[in-house]
């Protein structure tokens, strides 16, 4: 296979440009994880699924992949929006919350909302990282960090804690366009919470704070680490210097990837990370989805309506990464019929190899190249949209070829829908997923896509009256029919939400 090259919106570079691995094809890759204080909700997922298909892309195209991704358990504190966050530890507050009495400590609350978070992964048929480090693990390697920035200038410390300098790094600003002059004119920037700071944009690196309810001792005494030097140390302790990739939502490009990038390259005097990905907002009646604000989905909310967790993973990559995503349940309901239409090609194609009929692969050459068109879109700056439509386009050719199908045209469809599978997780769970798994609809899938043809054949001749008796007939069969912008799909009504 002639060496692919993987295009990636790049937000330092402003620019997409190929994805460039320091070791030959070896991806060292860090996303930044979910602080574990609550359920993690669909816009959370929407940025660490983009993340997952990075990383699907990579390994499709033949590299190695060490990805990390961390779990924040401390440090990040409320009013993250600035540089020197202030407030109170998010995970504190959520034990003082109605939520968090159900807890004995904040460590217990932390195990369990890590334990959801997973759980939801798993659901969404995520790949598994190859590392999630907890910040509450490594704060010897984050005090040591700190340690290093004070004895090379970078960091000080005062009565509250230790502060990064970011006078000492005049890239501070690089990623975000937040450069040292433009913070000062901003007036939250301003306000003074620390008399002993250089500046009010200096960062905690620590925070002392011998009531904090996590707390470890420091050269400083009692405190807790800040949130961003987390970051720095678990993506250097595991990745190396310098990064392949570095990833998260575009609200962390800036406090939290602008202080890392700082913290990071007056550590080792080398870029942090050569490649750098932000997601842009889910949003909600046109508004971000946050936690703060209320206004969320989790996946287990979605999953106790009924819907279909491979149908809510393709719903939250239906849009490109780069644009921001409305949550809509019309937008649900067409994952849900392209994920039935998977599904059904690959039940299909189940039933066809059971029966070993003979016969000509006569799908071969077309699903092969659909595959590698979905591939190309994927490397392509994850072109969701393109890869579902060659997708789709394979699943109709499968379908139509259902009855009948030879052993030959079977295994080549099977590849096809692994191939898929494996580049956007959509087809079935590599986890089991119980609606994947149950038995195909009793119906022939090619006598339904045949009253499709027909009905559309119909709504082309303007003959709408025979158009809504196919309809009505396929209904009294159980058949609901869906027109998405891919076309018309159909759900056998027992199945479907
Ligand atoms: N609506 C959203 N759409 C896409 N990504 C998001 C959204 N909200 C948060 N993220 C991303 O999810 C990841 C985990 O965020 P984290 O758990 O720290 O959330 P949070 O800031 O506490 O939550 P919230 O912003 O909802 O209050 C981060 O990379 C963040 O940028
Ligand atoms: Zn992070």
């Amino acid at each position: 296979m002639p060496a692919k090259t993987f295009r990636l919106t790049d937000t330092l570079s402003g620019q997409v440009k190929p994805l460039a691995t320091l070791e030959p094809d070896h991806l060292r890759f860090y996303s930044c994880g979910p602080t574990v204080y609550s359920y993690a909700h669909i816009g959370n997922f929407r940025s660490f699924l983009t993340a997952d298909l990075v990383v699907r892309t990579a390994r499709a195209i033949g590299w190695r992949v060490t990805w990390v991704s961390n779990i924040t358990d401390v440090g990040h504190l409320t009013d993250d929006d600035v540089a020197d966050a202030q407030g109170e530890d998010k995970m504190e507050r959520a034990l003082r919350s109605k939520e968090g009495e159900q807890f004995h400590n904040v460590w217990e609350l932390s195990e369990y909302y890590t334990e959801a978070y997973r759980e939801d992964w798993r659901n969404l048929n995520m790949v598994e990282p190859e590392i999630r480090p907890k910040a509450t693990q490594h704060v010897r390697e984050q005090i040591v960090a700190v340690e290093e920035l004070i004895k090379n200038g970078h960091a000080y410390e005062t009565p509250t804690g230790v502060y990064f300098s970011i006078e000492s790094f005049p890239d501070y600003g690089k990623l975000s366009g937040n450069t040292r002059d433009n913070l000062r004119k901003a007036v939250r920037e301003a306000v003074v919470v620390d008399e002993n700071k250089r500046e009010s944009s200096d960062f905690a690196l620590w925070k002392k704070d011998d009531k904090h309810l996590m707390q470890w001792f420091s050269p400083y005494g009692w405190g807790f680490p800040g949130w961003h030097i987390e970051c720095t140390v678990m993506a250097m302790k595991y990745l190396g210097e310098t990064l392949d990739l570095h990833s998260g939502g575009e609200d962390n490009r800036f406090p939290h990837h602008e202080c890392e990038i700082a913290q990071s390259e007056s550590l080792t005097g080398k870029p942090f990370s050569n490649h750098w990905l932000h997601t842009r907002f889910l949003l909600v009646d046109g508004e971000k989805m946050s936690k703060s604000k209320g206004n969320f989905y989790t996946v287990r909310d979605l999953l106790a309506k009924g819907a279909d967790p491979l149908a809510v993973r393709l719903a939250l990559m239906s849009t490109h990464f780069t644009k921001e995503l409305n949550f809509t349940e019309q937008g649900l309901n067409d994952a849900t019929g392209n994920v039935e239409r998977l599904r059904r090609a690959d039940h299909a194609v189940a039933a066809a190899l059971e029966a070993k009929r003979d016969g000509e692969d006569v799908l071969g050459t077309l699903l092969e190249d659909l595959g590698d068109q979905a591939l190309d879109a994927m490397c392509n700056d994850l072109n969701t949209s393109v890869a579902l439509a060659k997708a789709l386009e394979g699943a109709r050719a499968i379908t139509r070829e259902a009855e009948g199908m030879s052993m030959a045209t079977a295994e080549s469809s099977l590849r096809f829908l692994d191939r898929i599978n494996d580049l956007l997780g959509i087809v079935r769970s590599q986890y089991g997923d119980a609606k994947a798994e149950c038995a195909p609809p009793a119906v022939d899938a090619s006598v339904i896509e045949a009253k499709i043809a027909e009905r559309a054949e119909a709504k082309r001749a303007k003959e709408f009256a025979r158009a809504d008796a196919i309809r009505q007939e396929l209904d009294s069969m159980g058949i609901e029919l869906r027109d998405t912008p891919q076309g018309t799909v159909w759900v056998a009504k027992s199945a479907g939400l």
